[in-house]
């Protein structure tokens, strides 16, 4: 299956002329090209095979895919081969670009919703076609929606897709964590029962948001906080006054989409016969009315890249902070989240300042939950449509109840479970990559000034006009890890790494709640970096890695106990020393953050208190110990702060205490209701 297409694609990097570049994704550069032989203009992805670390898996996925879709929505490659240490794919050249850099560079407040109709009924089309072939696209996003330019609509980017239809480690990767955190799905992140193709209608939801606003909900937040709020926030919908200009069958489609249960969400197929896209025009609207005027589309991507580099720079000189030029990468779509470990410590810090009194109900009110499964009656329900009126909603006491009611409806009808998604993160981190692969950690902080390598190398001519060269050696890519579009043989598509589902997290995870210690990971891996120890051979070995195209490498994690101590945190511990809790929700991990945060303070008034200690004891002022103490002591603002959001906590537990047991008297009184009701209606009856 040397060419997919009719006409032969060569499969030679001289055959091609590369000219601009027009796209850059996590681990590719999409360039303008010409096909020489057939004088055609095609885009060429070429894919750095060092920057997807190895995971050749993941790439001849993408091209397997690509090859074997024939659908006039779906992006269908000519062919691919292999150029040095590069993977060039061929196909069809889309000049309007995606629905991305269309918004960045002309609509960054969203499309008009007769655009978004057409946009999302053309993707939908394509999602019908790809479900009933057994695959999950798994990363619907306007990145990757991308126009013609006589307004052909076609969904690009299977790297990450999935087939329903495949067995063993590749079934198992439907239990895994992949997507881009925005538009991924709740159930994607629980990691809990895997999931299907409804992962894909959440995504898309998300789009119409994206098409609808110029960014995703929650896009200005860190990758973290995404995983949080989407878990414990009812779904984001068009209820903002913004939205007013949207009709109600576009909100009715998108609250459809964005149902947490994947159950009730419909089919691709269902929602195409939605009557919001009885809003949709023919896909000539769309040239006539987004692309029109629009430079073309190296230009836009040209300009887009200088304007991102002027954002950062600028971003550099207002903050000089890591977490916030992450933020704004994250702004502006670009989904190559650098997971390091600060990031990660700064955006756990970071949650507990985010929604402290709904993070605190959460947090007793689940606990209390899990204490007593059975007592809870409205359980059975979903988030409705119109919950989805009342995110972003902060509650507040007076309707506690309402509130309780709608947490306990919420929760129990999804059995959140994002401990995984935040051990995932945990251990997530550039030191891994640096260490496997020692080219990539400066790579992946200089992404848009990667040349795509191998055309100079390969066909000795790089029209792109790239100029500059990579400082890491080159790897030269083993003959059995090349390929080509044909050598897709069931031997050369079996993983060079081993997918770990997470059944097998899920085995791993300790039986006695009190034994685990999240700062465990964390303390663990912050030592191993402070070492730089080159183990990630063994690191595997914990857990094995697997990455999705430099989004997330995500390992069965580190679950032993490596931490201290149990945490001790009293008031709010009642989570993390549950003998039995393996279900954990987002107000049980924040309570283990809180937990960490506290123990790390006690930890370290204990050992200034011991130091002073020893130091009048031994009558001896040891040089070492005064300047640790003094040191440590610098540190008492901190502490203060830290006290007072403990005492925040304390008096958050303690409303909300009262507010279960409210509910608990509402429930009692309820019962007795309905015996007086049973009663009655008993006496009626004889
Ligand atoms: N066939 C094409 N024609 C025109 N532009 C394209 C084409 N394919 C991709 N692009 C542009 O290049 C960008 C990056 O491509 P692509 O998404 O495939 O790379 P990626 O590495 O898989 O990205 P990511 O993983 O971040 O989604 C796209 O967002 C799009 O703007």
């Amino acid at each position: 299956m040397e060419h997919v297409s009719e006409k032969r694609y060569p499969l030679d990097a001289k055959d091609y002329k590369l000219y601009e570049d027009v796209g850059e994704g996590v681990s590719a550069t999409v360039y303008r090209a010409l096909c020489i032989p057939l004088n055609e203009i095609v885009a060429i992805k070429v894919l750095d095979l060092e920057k997807c670390n190895n995971d050749l898996d993941g790439i001849r996925r993408e091209v397997q895919t690509m090859s074997l879709i024939d659908h006039p929505n779906v992006l269908r490659a000519h062919c691919s081969f292999t150029a040095g240490h590069s993977l060039w794919v061929v196909m069809p050249y889309m000049a309007g670009g995606s629905c991305l850099h269309i918004m960045k560079s002309s609509y960054p407040e969203g499309f008009e919703e007769p655009v978004i109709a057409t946009l999302l009924r053309e993707t939908l089309k394509a999602l019908v076609y790809l479900h009933s072939h057994g695959h999950i696209h798994r990363d619907v996003k306007a990145g990757n929606i991308l126009i013609d330019s006589n307004g052909a609509v076609k969904l690009a980017d299977f790297g990450v897709s999935a087939c329903m239809f495949d067995t063993g480690d590749r079934q198992r990767s439907r239990n895994t964590f992949v997507g881009t955190p925005c538009w991924m799905a709740p159930e994607v992140m629980q990691q809990l029962h895997g999931y299907d193709f409804k992962a894909d209608i959440w995504s898309l939801g998300i789009t119409a948001l994206e098409l609808a606003h110029g960014h995703a909900p929650f896009s200005k937040y860190p990758p973290m906080k995404v995983l949080l709020m989407t878990l414990q926030n009812a779904p984001p919908g068009l209820d903002y006054e913004r939205d007013k200009r949207f009709s109600k069958s576009f909100k009715e489609m998108v609250a459809a989409c964005l149902v947490k249960d994947p159950k009730k969400r419909p089919t691709s197929e269902k929602l195409l016969k939605h009557h919001f896209f009885k809003n949709a025009r023919a896909t000539d609207y769309l040239s006539r009315t987004i692309l029109d005027g629009l430079s073309p589309l190296g230009e836009r991507f040209r300009m887009l890249k200088v304007k991102e580099a002027d954002l950062l720079v600028q971003n550099k000189a207002l903050y000089g902070d890591k977490e916030q030029l992450s933020q704004q990468e994250y702004i502006r779509g670009i989904s190559a989240w650098n997971f390091n470990l600060e990031d990660l410590k700064s955006q756990a810090a970071l949650i507990q300042d985010y929604d402290g009194m709904s993070n605190a109900e959460d947090l007793d009110m689940f606990r209390k939950h899990e204490d007593r499964h059975d007592s809870i009656i409205f359980m059975a329900e979903s988030p409705s449509a119109e919950s989805v009126n009342h995110a972003n909603v902060a509650p507040s006491q007076e309707d506690g109840l309402n509130d309780l009611r709608d947490l306990e409806v919420s929760l129990a009808s999804f059995p959140i479970k994002p401990l995984q998604a935040l051990k995932a993160c945990f251990d997530v981190g550039e030191d891994d990559d640096s260490l496997t692969s020692p080219g990539w950690k400066g790579a992946a902080q200089s992404d848009s000034q990667q040349p795509p390598g191998t055309v100079d190398e390969e066909s000795g001519r790089n029209e792109g006009g790239k100029s500059g060269h990579r400082s890491s050696p080159r790897q030269v890519i083993p003959e059995n890890k090349r390929f080509l579009s044909s050598s897709l043989t069931l031997e050369n598509a079996s993983s060079p790494k081993k997918v770990t589902g997470d059944g097998d997290r899920d085995l791993q995870l300790p039986k006695c709640q009190s034994e685990r210690n999240y700062s465990g990971p964390l303390l663990y891996r912050q030592r191993r970096d402070s070492c730089n120890l080159s183990s990630a051979v063994e690191d595997t070995s914990d857990g094995a890695i697997f990455q999705r195209k430099g989004r997330f490498k995500v390992t069965s994690a580190d679950l032993s106990p490596k931490g201290p101590t149990n945490c001790f945190f009293s008031p709010v511990s009642g989570g993390s020393t549950s003998p039995t809790t393996v279900n954990l929700s987002p107000a049980t991990v924040l309570t283990s953050l809180q937990c960490i945060l506290l123990q790390n303070t006690m930890q370290r008034e204990e050992i200034i208190r011991l130091i002073k200690y020893v130091e009048q004891t031994s009558g001896k002022n040891m040089e070492s110990a005064e300047v640790g103490s003094s040191e440590l002591l610098q540190t008492s603002p901190a502490s203060t702060r830290e006290r007072e959001l403990q005492s925040q906590v304390v008096q958050l537990q303690q409303s909300i205490g009262s507010l279960v047991e409210e509910l608990q008297r509402q429930k009692m009184k309820n019962a007795q209701v309905k015996k007086q009701l049973k009663a009655l209606g008993q006496q009626r009856g004889e």
